[in-house]
């Protein structure tokens, strides 16, 4: 188990005939061991691309990705089988194209072991208690049964189950919850959470806010970059590597693309953006960070907050 992800510069591009889309533009993002993550964001903004990269499924045009110790630029494409089998479970969207028919879910988790084992893996778990992690032991006989004799819910639990059966450091996982209804939905959440408990790395993709709330970290991914980051309740812009950061659509109402900014560094550790145009006492600024003023006038205050810029009465 290792289930670390590094992502510097990361970029894809579809050569489709006659031309590329760009669907990742420079992605950076460090996932630890033991992580919950959501990937959130709007329609084509390049989380399923991201996905895919960190599978191994498509390799990157630019930039740098490891997974563990495979540098998924360089590996070879027996390198990338054997990081599938070995240290990566992979759940792609709709839990039908991760389930074999025709076999039962127990026989399911154990098909799936057969590629660890031809790759040396000696110590595999007992399907059962794969099935257990993800809650579906005990469940009315339902190891004995075929994946179209189960809820959906419990089908999309057993393609989770199927994608943990060689006890990966890292679990990918497409939209896990699409077109399931609450308590389902909640099931799954539940069990996402038993696997980051067991050690292993979560990292979701999911338009849904309720299995984002479910992880430990949201990441937003907008226009194939990381645009933002919500920790503890908490939401935050992320610095890009060439200096850019996504404005939250409420602040770009006030800050228009192609709006001018004054950008000042304060010796408190704050940062100013005061549009060209509006930089008089009482026009619109953004608070980077918190500032109490020593004289107690209320001026930059919380976090993020667009507040009156009274900064010429302070002064
Ligand atoms: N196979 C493909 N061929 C060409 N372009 C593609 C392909 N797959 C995705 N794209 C394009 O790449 C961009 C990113 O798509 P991606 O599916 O990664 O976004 P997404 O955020 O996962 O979207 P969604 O939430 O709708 O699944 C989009 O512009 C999309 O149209």
């Amino acid at each position: 188990m290792n289930g670390t992800v590094t992502c510097r510069g990361l970029v894809y591009i579809y050569r489709l005939e006659g031309y590329d889309v760009v669907a990742l533009g420079g992605v950076d993002l460090d996932i630890a061991p033991g992580e919950s993550v959501a990937l959130l964001g709007p329609s084509g903004s390049g989380k399923s691309t991201l996905l895919s990269l960190l599978a191994g499924l498509i390799r990157p045009a630019a930039g740098r990705a490891t997974v563990g110790e495979t540098d998924l630029a360089k590996a070879s494409e027996s390198d990338l089988a054997r990081m599938r089998a070995t240290e990566v479970g992979v759940v792609l969207q709709g839990a039908e194209r991760n389930l074999l028919p025709y076999l039962t879910a127990e026989q399911n988790v154990r098909f799936a072991q057969r590629a660890a084992r031809s790759h040396g893996v000696a110590d595999l778990p007992a399907p059962r208690d794969v099935l257990a992690l993800v809650g579906l032991l005990g469940v009315r006989g339902r190891l004995r049964q075929r994946p179209h004799e189960l809820t959906p819910g419990e089908r999309q639990r057993l393609a989770l189950a199927v994608a943990l059966a060689h006890k990966p450091g890292l679990l990918l996982a497409d939209e896990p919850t699409s077109q399931l209804d609450s308590v389902a939905r909640d099931e799954v959440i539940a069990a996402l959470e038993s696997v980051r408990r067991a050690g292993t790395t979560v990292v979701v993709v999911t338009h849904d806010p309720e299995v984002g709330a479910g992880m430990g970290r949201q990441v937003t991914i907008r226009d194939g970059r990381v645009g933002g980051e919500g920790r503890l309740g908490e939401e935050f812009a992320v610095v890009g590597r060439d200096g850019s950061v996504h404005l939250p659509p409420d602040v770009l109402a006030l800050l228009p693309p192609g709006t001018r900014l004054r950008v000042h560094a304060r010796p408190d550790g704050t940062v100013l953006l005061a549009p060209a145009h509006a930089a008089q006492p009482g026009s619109a600024v953004v608070v980077a960070d918190e500032y109490e003023p020593e004289d107690g006038a209320a001026a930059y205050s919380r976090r993020g907050q667009i507040v009156p810029d009274y900064s010429r009465e302070v002064a």
